[in-house]
């Protein structure tokens, strides 16, 4: 299941990039900027923006899933079946109802895929998976990978970590980068703010350490959680003593998939401010480099 292929990404790793999104999470970071990606199945989205509410096609095509409440169309998206995904997008005249999410077609994606080999070959570039999380579909990453190698494409994956160690491990023979996310050492802000297990995540940054894995490691730097010295001083540690990372790049706090979250009828819960700290942006930087690290800021 995958949600969206992105070309020319020059963000998720060397040189130009195909990015597959896989759907599928094991976290439920509030601050994540693809909240469309956390379920495994496809999604159900409601613009309310884009809609009229004059048709009124959806109440009468899918009764049990859409009323209409004083004029207002109310979208109650679980209670949508299997089958009437495939007709939402058809039934909408305005867009203001869609389906995020698709059953690849690996040969199909690879078609995609390959178009672009000679901006690949050209840039040092190739193919990132990303999601959501890819690792949580372990045999279509694994697939995907192989098939990148045998294309001669580089191949690289976003990844949280917090997967078992066996989800994760048959990949990397077909993996030349590693970008993984350390976003906290500590357990119960881990726990409280991404619904996870750090000691998860420290266990297979020591695993992908000791496989002699090719990584960069990843810091979303997120207000009330993060995004403070203490926390940066004991993430780079973490970093610099035990990944044998590479590099290591620290994301400030953005918003901008808040608007996804009303699309989806959830509410966002993290900040509603970006992170804007210029001195603790320098300070991550200056002690991730006395630690010995490459370190850079990316936007
Ligand atoms: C959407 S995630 C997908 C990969 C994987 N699930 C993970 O979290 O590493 C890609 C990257 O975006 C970062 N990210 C997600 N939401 C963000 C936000 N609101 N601000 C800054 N970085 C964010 C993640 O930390 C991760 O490094
Ligand atoms: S079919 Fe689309 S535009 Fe028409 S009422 Fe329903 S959501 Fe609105
Ligand atoms: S691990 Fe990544 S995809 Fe999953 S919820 Fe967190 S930021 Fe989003």
């Amino acid at each position: 299941m995958i949600f969206n292929v992105q070309r020319y990404s020059t963000h998720d790793g060397p040189g130009i990039r195909t990015v597959v999104f896989l759907k599928g999470c094991s976290l439920k970071c509030t601050w994540c900027q693809n909240p469309e990606s956390r379920s495994a199945t496809a999604d159900v989205l409601y613009d309310a923006r884009l809609c009229s509410a004059d048709c009124q096609h959806c109440a009468k095509t899918f009764p049990h899933a859409v009323s209409v409440v004083n004029g207002r169309i109310t979208v109650r998206r679980a209670q949508f079946q299997a089958e009437d995904l495939c007709q939402i997008e058809q039934v909408c005249p305005s867009g203001a109802l869609s389906v995020c999410g698709d059953n690849a077609n690996i040969d199909a994606l690879m078609q995609q895929i390959l178009r672009d080999k000679p901006f690949y070959t050209r840039t040092g570039g190739g193919v990132t998976l990303s999601g959501g999380e890819p690792f949580m579909q372990p045999h279509t990453a694994l697939n995907l990978l192989q098939r990148c190698r045998h294309e001669g494409l580089h191949t690289a994956v976003e990844s949280c970590l917090h997967v078992p160690w066996h989800y994760i491990q048959p990949s990397l023979g077909a993996l030349d980068l590693m970008l993984a996310d350390l976003k906290h050492v500590a357990d119960e802000p881990f726990r409280r703010l991404t619904g996870g297990s750090a000691k998860r995540v420290k266990d297979n940054f020591r695993r992908l350490a000791a496989a002699g894995q090719k990584l960069i490691v990843r810091v979303p730097l997120i207000p009330q959680f993060n995004a403070d010295r203490a926390s940066i001083r004991q993430i780079v540690d973490f970093a610099a003593n035990e990944t044998g990372c590479e590099a290591i790049h620290f994301l400030p706090y953005h918003t901008l998939g808040i608007n996804k979250y009303a699309l989806l009828g959830q509410p966002y819960l993290a900040p509603r401010q970006p992170l804007n700290d210029p001195d603790l942006l320098t300070f991550a930087e200056e002690y991730a480099t006395e630690k010995g690290l490459c370190a850079q800021l990316r936007g």
